[in-house]
């Protein structure tokens, strides 16, 4: 595999040459791009593991995940904050807290992470009812449906009690589409008006929030709940910090507890988190233009179908076109072969995500495994007239 490396009027562009490796042959490099769940701890997260200020946070309060709950509950402006073992336990958690009533309905999108990937959870665990919404391609739910869905068991004997609305940004299955504040607001009066609380599964609300350009604090500002994941794109190992009132918080706690997550010296991995807020928010902006160039790379390919203008986060969708050379399993294969690991969405799409481990130069050799796939050779990549210094560099 050969990267040259070329600039012509100041714009880079590649041509990209790679052997065909045999399958006995060692794979060059890997490129995970099958969630920012992926990351590894960076040095300076393992070494403030090492070193991490840490007590009984069950008996009392490890300092380190004290710290760290503050840290989110400011930066949210939220009053508390809880420190959890993953994004799933954030959500279980606040919808089981808002919904105390066994019996009770949340209403969500038809495609959200809560319906779609934990479990049933909020059902199977806490007898919640979910009252799943539509959600659009940009990962909004239109109002008027949210409000037909509210239901209220007075004068309907057949009627459980709405007590939730969950919403999702960015939203992860609509490609990490973002949901503007005002939107967020509108959600928030329609909940308020009702007598119901709002939640918001922010597993990526740091990528909405530099994808948009608005503070976080000012997205999640109608909300009574957030969950926010650390272990995504900010590049945390393990954890996510749930954020809400005093009252909310203390209620979370207990149940965290029920459910088996009271954490005892859990500053270890606080300490890794605090690291990834600190260090990686900043990175973002550069894994969301690392997602649209790859995804304008891909669409040049014949036989791939994305909707560019939809990555506005880290997130890609690719549709491998109908009648296409080489089928999902074919084109999957070969890119494992390569190296390159994505993560299949159906029969024919799979999903690309990007994070602070993925470089530009990963980016650039993803583009020409995908090449090699559907045409076993080089080819152009992008449309720029080049001139070509031959350099071999894996960045
Ligand atoms: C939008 C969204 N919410 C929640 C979760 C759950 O997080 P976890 O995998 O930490 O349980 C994920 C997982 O990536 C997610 O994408
Ligand atoms: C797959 C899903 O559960 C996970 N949250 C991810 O986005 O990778």
């Amino acid at each position: 595999f050969l990267e040259t490396s070329s600039t012509c009027h100041g714009i880079n562009s590649q041509i990209i040459w790679i052997s065909t490796l045999n399958s006995s042959t060692m794979v060059a490099r890997t490129v995970d791009l099958r969630s920012d769940t992926v990351t590894k701890p960076t040095e300076t997260m393992r070494a403030a593991m090492a070193t991490a200020e840490v007590d009984d946070d069950v008996l009392g309060a490890d300092p380190t995940a004290f710290r760290l709950e503050s840290e989110v509950a400011k930066i949210t402006g939220k009053e508390a904050g809880l420190f959890v073992s993953s994004g799933t336990m954030g959500n279980l958690i606040s919808v089981l807290v808002h919904c105390d009533i066994r019996g009770s309905e949340v209403i969500l999108g038809d495609n959200s992470h809560i319906h779609i990937y934990e479990n049933g959870g909020i059902s199977t665990i806490g007898g919640v009812h979910p009252r799943p919404v539509k959600n659009n391609e940009d990962g909004t739910m239109d109002i008027d449906s949210i409000e037909v869905a509210i239901r209220d068991p007075r004068g309907e004997l057949v009627f459980p009690t709405t007590k939730l609305i969950c919403l999702e940004n960015s939203h992860a299955n609509s490609g990490g589409r973002c949901l503007s504040a005002e939107y967020t607001d509108r959600v928030g009066e329609l909940a308020k008006k009702n007598g119901l609380k709002l939640h918001i599964d922010g597993a990526r609300i740091f990528n909405a929030s530099v994808a948009l350009g608005v503070p976080v604090q000012r997205l999640v500002q109608a909300a009574d709940s957030v969950s926010v994941c650390l272990s995504k794109g900010l590049g945390a190992p393990v954890g996510s910090v749930i954020v809400g009132s005093k009252s909310f918080i203390t209620k979370a706690r207990r149940l965290r507890k029920t459910l088996g997550g009271g954490m005892r010296q859990v500053g270890f991995i606080c300490a890794a988190a605090f690291v990834a807020l600190k260090e990686n928010v900043e990175k973002l902006d550069g894994d969301h233009k690392k997602a649209k160039e790859l995804a304008e790379g891909l669409t040049q390919i014949k036989g791939l179908k994305v909707d560019v203008a939809a990555v506005e986060t880290n997130i890609i969708y690719v549709d491998i076109v109908e009648g296409s050379k080489i089928t999902a399993e074919k084109l999957y294969k070969n890119l494992e072969e390569h190296g390159v690991l994505v993560m299949p969405k159906g029969l024919s799409r799979m999903r690309i995500v990007l994070h602070h481990q993925i470089s530009s130069s990963d980016v650039h050799y993803t583009l020409s495994c995908f090449q090699q796939a559907f045409t076993g050779m080089h080819q152009e990549i992008g449309s720029y007239s080049i001139s070509t210094s031959r350099d071999v560099s894996y960045a």
